[in-house]
């Protein structure tokens, strides 16, 4: 498009002017020419933007809401008509509340608190403007969202010592206020939700989450990391134990040990052999039978590059052509009659198998949620050569961006929010592809060679720097999840896959009665 550009714009005929940047009053726009102002030191300029950006986002944000309305694929099942209700309005209130999620996103990339760090910035441009009343009016604003955060309370704190600010000026801004009282109504109508209908009805992700609980902050709570780290150290003292008595059977006294026993998984790999506390291979966590179940969806369903925005077919080497499918278009397909509802249903189930597997493992205190889910084939091209030196997938970490120094900055364009990763392997058969973890200058510690039913399970941050080795000849196929322990970032694909699959089975049995053999 930008030669597209290029080529209009040098026709003679052609005026300059006719070129309008549609997307130019954005809030996204304002809002980036806010923070250029702002980092310049252009304080009114800084002020007009972000006002500007603040109004937009309110517009945008009042759209997504009402999108979330529009009716969608539900079968109303006269016999549980009050569930199919609550399932409905339930999904509403889940699509409402993703707003705030996807309207922090600048350029494609997730920004923390966005709408409350408006008001941040704000406090400090007025300040510098010296427009006190404001600057008390912002920093109130910012508090209504996060009450406790250290920095602002310090500063209004430290206005309130001022002679020109009083009490009586720290006023909430009004459409802000509104925002985040219907944002709490919502998370308590959820909960409430959950409370009185759990055991008929279980929201995803919703139970035992400390998100959905009163909580004067609201600010999502985080594990303790500190306390997760001795426990882990203890984990690893007992470990060395084991393994020196008796090295005949550590994997028993592992699951033992970890407390965490699923029927037919094994697990076939630990801390140690991984070199690395927070990761593990287990074996059988699908059959053959459901490995080629998935590896046929992938095969009808799967597209180049989805997944990875606009990096094609060859998403991470030129060699190997890259195919994926999200759990939601697997139901779609399914619903469109294009793959079975067998198939897509068996993508649902194994996904929940693997994550509650991964969270009974390292023996987590917090629910897990499903980020991203990906169906992925990776394929090597026929002019794909055995003497290959790249990767089929760059070394990385999930959750951080690895510089070539070798530190890791838990930042944007990172996936920070990723605190799990699982990946369940479908075949075998396929020349190279091994899953290795490595240091920073790329030297291997531990490989993982795919197979079905194998699943490798880690912590997302730089501590597991990963890759995978060339794909040489054949196709590799596997299930890639990411977790998160907090709830805002709950892949909300997967409620919906859900409940639209639920709709399917309905309506599969209810039409079967007249018609038996017919599939949707
Ligand atoms: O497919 C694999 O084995 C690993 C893929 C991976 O690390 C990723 O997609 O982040
Ligand atoms: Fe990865």
């Amino acid at each position: 498009m930008r030669a597209n550009i290029a080529f209009y714009r040098q026709i003679e005929a052609v005026q300059q002017e006719w070129f309008k940047d549609r997307e130019k009053n954005d809030w996204k726009h304002k809002f980036m020419d806010g923070m250029d102002h702002y980092l310049m030191n252009q304080f009114e300029d800084a002020r007009d933007s972000l006002e500007e950006a603040l109004e937009l986002w309110y517009e945008e944000y009042d759209k997504c809401r009402s999108s979330c309305e529009r009716p969608n694929n539900m079968v109303i099942n006269k016999n549980d008509l009050w569930l199919s209700l609550t399932d409905r309005y339930v999904e509403l209130l889940l699509c409402r509340r993703n707003c705030i999620v996807r309207m922090s996103h600048i350029e494609g990339r997730f920004v923390e608190q966005l709408l409350a760090n408006m008001f941040h910035y704000l406090q400090y441009v007025y300040f510098q403007l010296k427009d006190y009343p404001n600057v008390m009016r912002n920093a109130a604003t910012y508090l209504i969202f996060y009450p406790t955060d250290p920095m602002m309370t310090q500063n209004v704190d430290y206005f309130l010592t001022l002679p020109w600010a009083s009490e009586d000026m720290l006023e909430v801004r009004p459409k802000a206020a509104a925002v985040h009282e219907v944002m709490e109504l919502e998370r308590k109508l959820l909960q409430d939700i959950q409370k009185n209908f759990g055991d008929e009805f279980v929201i995803d992700g919703l139970q035992g989450n400390a998100w959905y609980q009163d909580q004067p902050n609201a600010s999502p709570p985080r594990p303790n990391e500190e306390e997760e780290e001795e426990e882990e150290e203890e984990d690893d003292e007992e470990d060395m134990v084991e393994d020196g008595e008796e090295k005949a059977e550590p994997r028993v006294t592992k699951d033992v040990r970890y407390g965490y026993n699923m029927p037919g998984v094994t697990v076939v790999k630990g801390p140690r052999d991984l070199k690395g506390p927070k990761r593990m291979v287990a074996d059988g966590i699908a059959s053959e039978e459901e490995c080629k179940m998935l590896a046929h969806l992938a095969k009808l369903g799967a597209r180049d590059g989805d997944g990875y925005k606009g990096r094609g077919a060859h998403a991470h080497t030129v060699y190997e052509r890259f195919e994926g499918l999200t759990v939601l278009k697997a139901v779609e397909l399914a619903k469109r009659g294009l793959v079975s509802v067998d198939h897509a249903e068996m993508y649902l189930n194994l996904s929940n198998k693997a994550r509650r597997y991964v969270h009974g493992y390292f023996h987590m205190k917090h629910q897990l949620f499903f980020t991203y889910t990906h169906l992925v084939c990776r394929t090597a091209e026929p002019y794909s050569t055995d003497d290959r030196t790249d990767l089929s997938h760059p070394i990385h970490a999930d959750n951080c961006h690895l510089l070539a120094d070798g530190s890791c900055p838990k930042k944007l364009p990172a996936f920070t929010w990723r605190d799990w990763s699982a990946i369940l392997y479908l075949n075998e058969g396929f020349k190279g592809g091994e899953f290795i973890f490595t240091h920073a200058n790329e030297t291997v510690q531990s490989s993982v060679k795919p197979k079905c039913g194998r699943l490798v399970g880690f912590s997302a941050g730089e501590e597991n720097l990963h890759g995978v080795r060339a794909v040489l000849k054949g196709r590799r196929c596997a299930l890639a999840m990411w977790y998160t322990l907090d709830e805002r970032y709950n892949e909300v694909e997967h409620y919906q896959a859900r409940k639209l699959l639920q709709n399917l089975k309905k309506h599969r049995t209810k039409t079967s009665k007249g018609k038996p053999k017919e599939e949707l």
